[in-house]
């Protein structure tokens, strides 16, 4: 095409064109970047041996963009919303050696797929464990007064009288005795979450394993003795509903845990019990706990993630509870934690890309 015909045309079109035509003549690996990773991004745009491409704008990556502009591809670095599934893969093609998730989530990703084309898949465990954690213990405490007390006195609302807004105690005192901690899912969060609340007096948990995880008694023996807790034991779903004074949430999301807590669920757990999500909206079936909650199936709830996020509206069935204390998916939003994640992303990234070393790989 001669200049004088590139420039009759539309300036987003003149874009597009310079874009593909410098992406042609660039024999670097190219990685598509589905968000600004802001102060971690030095480490991918000083680096000389890429060609990066960017999501340009400070929202979630459109699919039609990525779609397009991971065509020959060899990394892609997504997060939780970008689905990495065969229309994703097909439309890179077979460049494409490495997805990189700035989530310690996979379940937006394809694995057996990723397998079957040899695509190494990289993950960000470990550096969010301890916020996570925080963020339970603090829904928690929230849960278990009211949501409404919360908003009270900045709208110059308060009021105060002996039994308003009480709840259930977390702390167990000569009056009050240790409840039962429950986790469903016992793995690096919900361990942490427990080493919070031995301080609060906490000697009796019980958990939920994968069905397909051999029981581990060596470590339980050794988390019991560490935290001095009188119980520790693995037990089944139905136990885990009707004994957990408080019970978290802590097992991944997928098809495998869909709906784990539901109506049938709810049902069995105690009426002052509180129940707190830091790990997947998708366990937690949100009609059946908003029916919970209202009809005072049990006492309250802490969500940090629920079904259909971030697109919660305030008519949404769970918005409208005041028991129910909801904060948008902040588990892992510490500086230092969203730091450590992106880095880890990257490291995975170039790993991946230079088919070497990958710090955290599936
Ligand atoms: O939810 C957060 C994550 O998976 O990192």
């Amino acid at each position: 095409m001669s200049s004088g015909s590139i420039a009759s045309l539309s300036s987003s079109s003149r874009t597009r064109l310079t874009s593909i035509a410098s992406h042609l003549s660039d024999s670097r690996p190219k990685v598509v970047i589905c968000r600004n990773l802001g102060p971690a991004m030095p480490l991918l745009t000083e680096r000389k041996d890429i060609n990066i491409v960017l999501w340009p704008e400070d929202r979630g990556c459109e699919r039609a963009w990525l779609l397009e502009n991971i065509k020959g591809a060899t990394g892609v670095l997504v997060l939780l919303p970008d689905r990495v599934n065969e229309e994703l893969v097909d439309a890179a093609g077979p460049n494409l050696r490495v997805v990189s998730t700035m989530s310690v989530g996979y379940e937006h990703i394809d694995l057996p797929l990723m397998a079957k084309r040899k695509i190494r898949v990289g993950y960000t465990p470990d550096v969010l464990t301890e916020a996570v954690a925080d963020v339970s213990v603090m829904l928690a405490l929230m849960a278990g007064r009211n949501d409404r007390s919360f908003n009270i006195v900045k709208n110059g609302e308060a009021s105060w009288s002996p039994f308003m807004f009480c709840g259930p105690q977390l702390s167990a005192t000569n009056t009050s005795p240790s409840r039962t901690i429950g986790f469903l899912g016992f793995g690096r969060i919900a361990q942490a979450t427990l080493a919070r609340l031995v301080p609060f007096g906490i000697t009796h948990c019980i958990y939920t394993g994968s069905p397909n995880s051999r029981p581990d008694t060596a470590r339980d023996a050794a988390l019991q003795a560490k935290y001095n807790l009188k119980a520790l034991e693995r037990v089944d779903v139905d136990r885990l509903a009707q004994e957990s004074d408080v019970l978290f949430v802590l097992t991944p999301g997928g098809k495998e845990t869909y709906h784990l807590v539901d109506a049938t669920f709810l049902r069995k757990m105690k009426p002052m019990s509180v129940l707190v999500n830091t790990a997947r909206g998708s366990v937690v079936d949100s009609d059946a706990l908003a029916t919970a909650l209202r009809e005072k199936w049990i006492w309250g709830a802490g969500l940090d993630v629920v079904e259909g996020e971030p697109m919660i509206t305030s008519d949404h069935p769970l918005v409208k509870e005041p028991q129910c204390v909801m904060v948008p998916h902040i588990g892992s939003a510490t500086f230092q934690t969203r730091l450590d994640m992106a880095t880890r992303a990257i490291d995975n990234l170039i790993g991946g890309v230079f088919g070497g070393e990958m710090p955290s790989e599936l």
